[in-house]
């Protein structure tokens, strides 16, 4: 135990911060719980069901992933309060009424604020960081290893709620992978809402997105990106056109560019998306709009739809 001694105007502080946090608690509601079976999805709770699952899926050829769940935690102790924050994010940590709802985010910041110091005095304690990454990561071996052993074909990954490897990323890998089923296996020892139901939801939401389109394998995905004179790409050697290109390409092969932004009366990179678009909108083809470069999101996108939609 690690006795620290406080100065008086510590201690305002700490009741201050105690202050607040009771004041937050007092704002976090109870919620039930609702959930929706995932026929993409089975949950695994006993192992028994598991190896038959793994047996189904080999026989009927499918792929089939199994995603080992767990809270994360901060490696070192610059990843504290941002794992805190994360952690305070989830709306099943803290349960805010509807009305409270934009709270979340304020709140967990600040949270994760007050807590931090206390929370990196505890990770200090036990060598600086968490070991759950590395556990986890341990476990999931452990299954390859025993699943090998017994002929079971199935990707094992790993998957955390609140810190690297986040499960978003698990799951890019696993729609990489093209596993078509996929079994979460929560290894949190019980449930409750805050741990195994936090992360089912997460992949409910993910999973949500694409069982929106009834024939998801049959949705078109627009790329636009921005665009550039065609002399950059032809005379002055400019690689973004086929960068542009490549990118899509990894994205998604089936896809084509169509390109955006264009200014003046010199001719730009080709096919413009508002030409596009118009064709597409007579087609009643274009189910989603993506732009090819997420991080530079821009306007232009947003203007050259909504102008033709206006059209329309
Ligand atoms: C496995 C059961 C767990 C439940 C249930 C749970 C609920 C829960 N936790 C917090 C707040 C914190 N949890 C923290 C760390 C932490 N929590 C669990 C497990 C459960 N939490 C684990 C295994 C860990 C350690 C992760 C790691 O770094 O290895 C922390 C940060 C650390 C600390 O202060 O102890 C906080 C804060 C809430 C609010 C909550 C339910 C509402
Ligand atoms: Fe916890």
């Amino acid at each position: 135990m690690v006795a620290v001694s406080l100065s008086g105007r510590s201690k305002l502080w700490v009741l201050i911060k105690r202050f607040i946090l009771r004041l937050i608690g007092g704002l976090i509601q109870k919620r039930n719980l609702n959930f929706q079976a995932n026929s993409t999805m089975g949950i695994c709770t006993s192992s028994e069901k598991f190896v038959q699952e793994c047996r189904y899926t080999h026989a009927a050829t499918e792929k089939l992933g199994v995603l080992l769940v767990n809270i994360g935690g901060p490696e070192n102790l610059n990843g504290v309060q941002p794992f805190l924050c994360n952690l305070f994010a989830d709306p099943d940590v803290i349960r805010l009424p509807k009305l409270f709802k934009f709270l979340q985010r304020p709140l967990a910041k600040l949270i994760s604020i007050l807590l931090a110091l206390k929370t990196k005095q505890r990770y200090a304690a036990i060598g600086g960081g968490s070991p759950l990454r590395r556990i986890t990561d341990e476990q999931a071996d452990a299954l390859r290893t025993a699943l090998e052993a017994k002929n079971l074909h199935a990707n094992v990954y790993v998957g955390m709620r609140y810190w690297y490897p986040f499960m978003e990323e698990a799951i890019q890998q696993i729609k990489r992978d093209r596993i078509t089923k996929l079994v979460l296996l929560p290894l949190f020892p019980q449930f409750s809402i805050s741990t195994t139901g936090s992360s089912i939801r997460v992949l409910q939401r993910i999973f949500m997105l694409l069982s929106k389109f009834e024939k998801p394998e049959e949705v078109l995905i627009f790329f636009s990106a921005h665009g550039v004179p065609v002399s950059y790409d032809q005379n002055a050697g400019d690689p973004y056109k086929d960068q542009i290109e490549e990118c899509i390409y990894l994205i998604m092969r089936e896809l084509k560019a169509r390109y955006q932004s264009r200014l003046g009366p010199v001719q730009w990179l080709k096919p413009y998306t508002n030409e596009v678009l118009v064709e597409l909108g007579r087609k009643d083809l274009a189910d989603a709009v993506v732009e090819a470069l997420p991080s530079a999101k821009s306007l232009s996108i947003l203007r050259e739809t909504a102008k033709e939609s206006d059209c329309r």
